[in-house]
């Protein structure tokens, strides 16, 4: 079995916890508040500037330059692309550019952008990919899920956003990525799959918490 399979086999629980969520259900039949996206738009472009560079320092740890070219291409797509659908609902949103570079991490995003670099800069390029993968493979699978409900992508407000996430640009992203964890994990030891497991475990638990504290636009507790 596939290390990625048996991921996919054994986090479900936890994966359809995700998917069922009032802030992806929400998405899905356009009742969202639009003040907890407005909400969750700001920290998740907070979020994807650390995000972007965790493709850096996969660049920097690939052993080939094939691989160094897909971690590239990954660092242009999340700054030059998904990130423009961002700008897009800020203007949707009349928010201005120095909201977006005002802003400041909430608990969440900061503990979940802190991890993944943490991971990312200290541990090996499979520790770096099992940190990255639930981002992408979790969105993708939730778009293409919300994009299968009739009239969900053509949501005057919602739509765009499944329109990206169910995308087949996006979705081979994701795939890259899960083929490189199966390349990377082939044959190794049960002790070192199982390092990977928890921390692909840990960013999927921080994916379930970044959505719980969008919908309660959770920041930290004093204002100071
Ligand atoms: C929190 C989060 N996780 C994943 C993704 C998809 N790149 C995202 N935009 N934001």
């Amino acid at each position: 079995m596939k290390f990625s399979e048996r991921l996919y086999e054994k986090l479900q629980p936890i994966w359809r916890k995700n998917h069922a969520h009032p802030f992806v259900q929400g998405i899905g039949d356009g009742t969202l508040d639009r003040e907890k996206f407005r909400f969750f738009m700001i920290q998740d472009y907070l979020y994807l500037i650390d995000y972007a560079k965790l493709f850096a320092l996969g660049a920097m740890k690939a052993e080939d330059v094939e691989t160094m070219g897909k971690f590239a291409k990954l660092l242009d797509s999340t700054l030059n692309e998904e990130m423009s659908l961002h700008l897009k609902y800020a203007k949707k949103f009349e928010i201005e550019e120095l909201e977006f570079k005002q802003a400041k991490p909430a608990p969440t995003t900061l503990a979940y952008t802190h991890y993944m670099l943490h991971v990312g800069q200290n541990g090996t390029l499979a520790d770096l990919v099992a940190a990255v993968l639930p981002c992408m493979w979790s969105y993708w699978e939730i778009g293409k899920e919300l994009n299968e409900r009739p009239g969900a992508n053509e949501h005057e407000f919602y739509g765009e956003w499944i329109q990206m996430y169910s995308s087949e640009e996006f979705g081979e992203l994701a795939h890259w990525c899960i083929d490189l964890l199966d390349t990377l994990t082939e044959g190794k030891p049960e002790l070192e799959l199982e390092k990977l497991e928890e921390i692909f475990l840990n960013t999927t638990r921080f994916e379930y918490m970044f959505w719980d504290m969008s919908y309660k636009q959770e920041m930290w507790p004093t204002d100071e």
